[in-house]
């Protein structure tokens, strides 16, 4: 599945704010670049089909949100008592909001970022869909991973996460000073690994023009920590009740 308006995608001036993913219902969503207002000095042809594009993208984006959200599922006190963990695996069993996942995090970072050079996904869960939406944005996609299990030289990050703490590593050949950098992962928390995963990119010279996230566990402000515009599809933690 695609046709994304990949014209209308890519400015290279897009938002560089740190933006809220959490609006009331009725307000866009700010994550999404809007449509401009047509009021505005007229629009020509061109415009007006590009608006028409960006509006008919908002709605397909809402509507796969609204897909995924329904397909996690939850475990209390795992790995350890009081985390109520997400599980997002059963959006990968099903072909259908596999697809939709990368569709969604493809017409955000279109819409809202400057194009990456390389995809940086944070090992495990961002290795699930980070190499794919790397392919589809047309750039590189490198790992970061556990402590030990690249070789060749690496540049090495401590942080704290929500359920413990780790070392996260980074091949130092893996991005090149200068180069754009869009940090992927399945779920902001704490936002110590994805923190430290900035760190690693940026101590190679490289920029971080985003991190993008599946699930935002909006209640411990993961976001504050970093210091790129942030993107969540989807967000908070209510526990998920039977019946
Ligand atoms: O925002 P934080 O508090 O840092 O937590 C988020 C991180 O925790 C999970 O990874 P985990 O280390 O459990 O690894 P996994 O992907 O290998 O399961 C998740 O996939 C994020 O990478
Ligand atoms: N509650 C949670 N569920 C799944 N993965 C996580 N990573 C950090 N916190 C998590």
């Amino acid at each position: 599945m695609s046709g994304l308006p990949l014209s209308n995608a890519h400015r290279t001036n897009a938002q560089t704010e740190a933006t809220s993913a959490h609006p009331p219902p009725s307000s866009p969503d700010p994550t999404v670049q809007q449509p401009e207002h047509a009021a505005q000095g007229g629009l020509t042809a061109a415009s007006a089909a590009s608006t028409s594009e960006q509006s008919h993208s908002l709605n397909e984006l809402s509507t796969l949100k609204t897909q995924l959200k329904s397909a996690l599922r939850q475990f209390p006190d795992f790995p350890s008592p009081g985390i109520l963990f997400e599980d997002i695996l059963p959006i990968f069993a099903d072909a259908k909001l596999h697809d939709a996942l990368l569709r969604a995090l493809e017409l955000h970072v279109a819409n809202a970022y400057e194009k990456p050079d390389v995809v940086v996904g944070l090992e495990a869960r961002g290795f699930l869909f980070g190499p794919s939406l790397a392919l589809r944005l047309g750039c590189g996609f490198a790992p970061v991973r556990k402590q030990g299990k690249l070789p060749g030289e690496c540049e090495t990050a401590g942080y704290q996460k929500e359920y413990g703490e780790d070392f996260f590593q980074i091949q130092k050949d893996a991005v090149k000073t200068g180069q754009k950098v869009l940090i992927v992962d399945d779920i902001i928390a704490t936002g110590g690994s994805a923190a430290a995963a900035g760190a690693l990119v940026k101590k190679l010279g490289a920029k971080v023009v985003g991190y993008s996230f599946l699930l935002e566990l909006d209640f411990l402000k993961g976001r504050a920590k970093l210091d790129a515009p942030v993107y969540t599809l989807l967000s908070s933690q209510e526990e998920k009740r039977e019946g």
